[in-house]
C-alpha cells in the first residue's frame, strides 16, 4: 500500500498509525495499529474518531492485514467486526461495503489495497470540494458557530464543516469562530480549538449552554456543523447538542448549514428516526474528560443518559453542503437525496 498521510491517520513503511485524539490537545501520541481488536478499542474510546476518519482507519487496517497475508475468511470477519464498532456514522458502513466488494475479486489483496488507497484519496478530494462550496457561503467578517470537531483530525483532508471555515479564512474573509466545547467529551474545546489555533483562526471557546444568548445578542451570523449520517429526507444525525443549535437557529433566523461528504449520505435510511443512535458510558458524563472516574463530580451511582448523537429534522436546516453541491430545503423536499 502506498504512503498515505493525514492529520490523524498515516500509512508509511508498511505501518498503520493513528493519532490518539483522546489525549489532544496536550499530548500528540501515535499508536501503531496491527489488529482488529486494537482498532476497535481505539474507535470505541474515541482515540480514533470522526465519521470519515473511522471508516478510513478501518479500511486501511483491512488492506494492511490483507498485505500481511490474512486469509479471506479472516478478512471477511475483520470487516464485519470493524463495521460493528460504532452504529451511527454511516461512513464506516460505506467503507466496509466497498471492501467487501474488493474481497470477492480474484486478486483480492490488490483489490483491497487499491480500494483503501482510492477511499483515502477520495476523502481528501471530497473535503476540498465541500470546503470550497462551504466557504462560498461565508461573508467577510462572519461570526460562525460550530459544534464538536469536523476538521482535518476527523477526515483524510482538511475537514468538513471546519474545512469550510478553514477555506474561508484562507480566502482572507476575516472570520471569527464560536467553538462549542461539546460536552461530554469536549471535541470542540479540545480538538476544534486545537486546530483553529494551529491555523491561527480567531476563535472563542464557549460552553454549549452559552450559544443561545450569543444568538439572541446577534453575535452569530451562521452555524456550520458536520454529520454522521444524513437520511434520504434530509434529516441528519450529528454530535449531541446539534439539534439544540438547529432549534435556536430557527428561532433566531440564523442560517444553519450541515457540511458532509456524499459518503455520509444514507439513501437506504428513510428519515432521522431510523438512524441508530449510539449510547455511551455514564463515566463520560460524570467524570472529567481524559480522567474518567478519577475526578467525578456527580454521585458515582448517578443514573446517566449519554447519547453520542441527536437527530436534526430537515425542516430546521438552511442548506446541506455536500461535495457535489449546496442543496436547499426545496431540493431535499423534492427528493434529491433519494
Ligand atoms: C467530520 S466528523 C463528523 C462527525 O463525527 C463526530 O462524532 P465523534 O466525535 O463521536 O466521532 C461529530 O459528530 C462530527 O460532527
Amino acid at each position: 500500500m502506498q504512503t498515505l498521510l493525514a492529520r490523524s491517520l498515516k500509512y508509511t513503511n508498511n505501518e498503520l498509525s493513528v493519532l490518539d485524539q483522546y489525549l489532544l490537545p496536550h499530548q500528540e501520541h501515535w499508536h501503531v495499529c496491527t489488529s482488529v481488536k486494537q482498532m476497535q478499542s481505539l474507535i470505541l474510546s474515541l482515540k480514533v474518531r470522526g465519521a470519515p476518519l473511522i471508516g478510513l482507519a478501518a479500511t486501511l487496517l483491512v488492506a494492511h492485514l490483507a498485505e500481511q497475508g490474512d486469509s479471506k475468511e479472516c478478512l471477511a470477519k475483520a470487516i464485519d467486526d470493524l463495521e460493528a464498532t460504532r452504529p451511527t456514522a454511516v461512513n464506516l458502513m460505506y467503507c466496509m461495503a466497498k471492501m467487501r466488494i474488493a474481497l470477492v475479486q480474484e486478486d483480492y489483496v490488490s483489490a483491497l489495497v487499491g480500494m483503501a488507497e482510492q477511499l483515502f484519496n477520495e476523502d481528501v478530494a471530497l473535503c476540498e470540494a465541500m470546503a470550497t462550496l462551504g466557504a462560498d457561503l461565508v461573508n467577510p467578517g462572519d461570526n460562525i458557530l460550530t459544534h464538536c470537531n469536523t476538521g482535518a483530525l476527523a477526515t483524510a483532508g482538511i475537514g468538513t464543516a471546519l474545512g469550510a471555515i478553514y477555506k474561508a479564512h484562507q480566502q482572507q474573509k476575516h472570520i471569527h469562530v464560536w467553538v462549542d466545547e461539546t460536552r461530554p467529551l469536549l471535541q470542540g474545546g479540545r480538538l476544534t480549538a486545537y486546530e483553529l489555533a494551529q491555523w491561527e483562526i480567531p476563535y472563542t471557546l464557549i460552553c454549549d449552554n452559552m450559544a443561545a444568548s450569543l444568538m439572541r445578542a446577534r453575535q452569530v451570523n451562521k452555524i456550520f456543523v458536520g454529520a454522521d449520517r444524513i437520511a434520504a429526507n434530509g434529516d441528519f444525525a450529528n454530535k449531541v447538542g446539534t439539534y439544540n443549535l438547529a432549534v435556536l437557529a430557527k428561532y433566531h433566523q440564523i442560517p444553519f448549514y450541515v457540511v458532509a461528504p456524499e459518503t455520509t449520505l444514507d439513501r437506504t435510511c428513510p428519515h432521522g428516526e431510523a438512524i441508530p443512535i449510539e449510547q455511551r458510558d455514564s463515566q463520560e458524563v460524570i467524570g472529567v474528560s481524559g480522567s474518567f472516574g478519577a475526578c467525578q463530580w456527580a454521585p458515582s451511582k448517578a443514573k446517566v443518559y449519554n447519547p453520542a448523537f441527536d437527530v436534526t429534522p430537515a425542516n430546521l436546516v438552511t442548506g446541506w453542503v455536500l461535495n457535489s453541491g449546496v442543496y436547499s430545503q426545496q431540493d431535499v423536499l423534492a427528493g434529491i437525496f433519494k
